[in-house]
């Protein structure tokens, strides 16, 4: 297998990025996506991001997760994709349209370099909310049990599950070892990321995240959206949020028109060969 790529991070979750826009076969490497995300045997990433072609769509995403899993949607991805194609010439426009598994979302370059994105407008009801056991209603501050102990949670689906759970003080979750035991809950089919949250202000929030199918990450964006609509449904902030994780800061708004919104920064780590 050989491929050229370009590794990119996003508030320290990082990928690897392949352009196949011209229509390469990328089927091996999408198969191999568990071995290269290896940190130890291989690249070293959270996900492969490919970028496609789109019939409906300036550009089509694809994020195919670190265990080999394929996830409808990434907040972080997306903002590397963004400068990714802009960088490489694909495109001239500096706010375009990708389609994902969770619709058509508009990345807009900064000219700070952050990037905006309009991540469309958050699920809370209906079929895209993998909770089993509570009907087809909204799951705001719902209990569930995991590992013998009690939670409430808050459901929101970015096109990609998330179950938000606030805590007193974020320091005292093992994530390691709470964050599987909720992404494969029986309560969630498709299982789900988990983000944990602690609320320092009515405008500010520190979270922490175990992700579907990568574990422990330094951010989520989809889970930074979901948290700042959580927080909201709850009452526990304002509508404009900015969102602390392990690896940077992420400003979340939730707008009149029901459209998430997030920016922060992505950054190109380096370009490489994969050779074996
Ligand atoms: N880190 C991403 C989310 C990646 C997909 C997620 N693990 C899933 O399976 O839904 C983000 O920044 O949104």
């Amino acid at each position: 297998m050989k491929f050229d790529f370009v590794k990119w991070q996003a508030c320290g979750n990082d990928f690897v990025l392949v352009n196949a826009f011209n229509g390469e076969d990328v089927s091996e490497i999408r198969n191999n996506a568990e071995k290269i995300c290896d940190r130890h045997f291989g690249a070293g990433a959270d996900g492969v991001i490919f970028i496609l072609p789109s019939k409906v769509a300036d550009f089509r995403m694809q994020i195919i997760n670190s265990d080999g899993s394929e996830a409808e949607m990434c907040g972080n991805g997306i903002r590397c994709f963004a400068k990714a194609v802009y960088g490489a010439g694909l495109t001239t426009k500096r706010k375009f349209a990708v389609e994902t598994g969770a619709g058509i979302i508009i990345p807009e370059i900064q000219e700070d370099g952050t990037v905006h994105v309009d991540m469309g407008e958050p699920i809370l009801e209906g079929d895209k909310i993998p909770v089993a056991g509570f009907g087809n209603g909204k799951v705001i501050n719902e209990d569930i049990i995991v590992d013998g102990k009690n939670y409430k949670m808050t459901c929101v689906s970015m096109g990609n599950p998330h179950c938000v759970v606030f805590v007193d003080d974020i320091n005292e979750i093992k994530l390691d070892e709470i964050g599987p035991k909720f992404e494969t809950h029986s309560a969630f089919p498709r299982k789900t990321n988990t983000e944990f949250v602690e609320i320092k202000n009515d405008g500010y929030v520190r979270m922490r995240v175990w992700e579907r199918g990568a574990g422990i990450t330094l951010a989520c964006g989809t889970g930074s959206c979901a948290t700042g609509v959580a927080c909201m449904l709850n009452n526990l902030t304002k509508r404009q949020i900015q969102v602390e994780l392990d690896g940077g800061i992420l400003k979340i708004e939730w707008a009149d028109n029901n459209h998430i919104y997030m920016t922060g920064p992505a950054t190109k780590v380096y370009e490489a060969r994969w050779v074996d």
